[in-house]
């Protein structure tokens, strides 16, 4: 039977209210560097996010991706256990429940953690075409965040390298660069008694520690924001072949909250049909190298602003936060 009635499937997203801003990387050279910076700034200073196109990523390669991290979460658990995610390291396998980004309530997906392309990170046996797939997709994401990062100099009017140059060790492991690619599952929702996922979660609310985000996501929907000065949760939506970006929480320092640290969280989405199906999603979270003191000074001279404040470093910061936040995390 066919439904009649199809209003109810359509869905009020950020997206079919043209709400994000999108920003072309096509032929993204020296030329482009200006426009892509100054539409950055802008995306970041007034929403938080915007929606890159053009950026040179094939879909294929995202979805070969997921497809990857799908045969990893069919493996048998003892093997998956080898690369669990273990205490006091970013990288690894982390299965549903174990994160809590409210202290309590579990969070429902599965996450797999990359923060340097070695063999410890990424597993060669029994899936021989995983960590290359992955370190290929890994790469393209730090080519664009390269490019945006030398963009953002440019619009901020900072000396040249200042982003780059203390970006320079992204990938080269979490103890002097925390940047990370993650792949994530969020298994579809099969509820045996109703409401009985009620008050459960994808990913509770949060904003990103970084720089920046990159977020490549398939159509099944769930990710909501807060744009700047609004509590409302709005559906972001899905633009096809597009990545989103999203402003951290350490650039909103670095910037004295000029750009914007983007609340985000994933939902599990009202209409059954999607809420029955799993979604993917990879995330790059780009980071500053541990050791960079995170001084607004440095992007914005402020005379009026005294010397004796105390700068932290990028790494002290994530602690900070780590501490204030998550001290049950497991
Ligand atoms: O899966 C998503 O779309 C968002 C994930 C996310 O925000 C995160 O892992 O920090
Ligand atoms: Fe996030």
């Amino acid at each position: 039977m066919i439904k009649n009635k199809i209003a109810d499937d359509k869905l009020d997203t950020l997206v079919s209210k043209s709400v994000v801003p999108i920003i072309d990387l096509a032929h993204c050279g020296k030329t482009v560097v200006n426009r892509v910076g100054q539409q950055l700034h802008k995306a970041f200073t007034e929403k938080g996010i915007a929606f890159l196109v053009n950026h040179g990523i094939a879909d294929e390669k995202i979805k070969g991706v997921w497809d990857q991290f799908d045969n990893f979460l069919d493996l048998p658990a003892e093997i998956q256990d080898r690369y669990r995610r273990k205490n006091g390291v970013n990288y690894g396998y982390v299965s549903p429940g174990i994160e809590r980004f409210d202290g309590k309530t579990p969070e429902l997906r599965h996450t797999y953690n990359i923060c340097k392309l070695d063999d410890q990170n990424l597993p060669r046996e029994p899936l021989p075409e995983f960590a290359d797939e992955i370190t290929n997709l890994t790469n393209d994401f730090k080519t664009i965040s390269s490019f945006l990062l030398k963009a953002m100099e440019v619009a901020l009017e900072v000396p040249p390298g200042l982003f780059a140059e203390n970006h320079s060790q992204m990938l080269e492991g979490d103890d002097v660069n925390m940047t990370t690619l993650r792949m994530i599952y969020y298994p579809a929702i099969v509820d045996d008694e109703p409401g009985q996922s009620e008050g459960a979660i994808r990913c509770g609310a949060h904003v990103d520690y970084g720089t920046f985000t990159l977020l490549s996501q398939d159509s099944e929907g769930g990710l909501e924001v807060q744009l700047p000065g609004s509590e409302k949760w709005q559906r972001v939506g899905h633009l096809p072949g597009a990545i989103l970006i999203n402003g951290g929480e350490l650039l909103s320092i670095w910037t004295k909250q000029r750009y914007h640290a983007l609340p985000h969280r994933v939902v599990i989405p009202e209409q059954e049909q999607i809420r029955t199906r799993g979604r993917h999603s990879i995330a790059y979270f780009v980071h500053p190298d541990n050791k960079t003191p995170i001084d607004p000074q440095d992007i914005q001279k402020d005379e009026a602003s005294s010397s004796n404040e105390k700068i932290y470093t990028a790494y002290e910061l994530i602690q900070k936060k780590f501490n204030d936040t998550y001290g049950q995390r497991s």
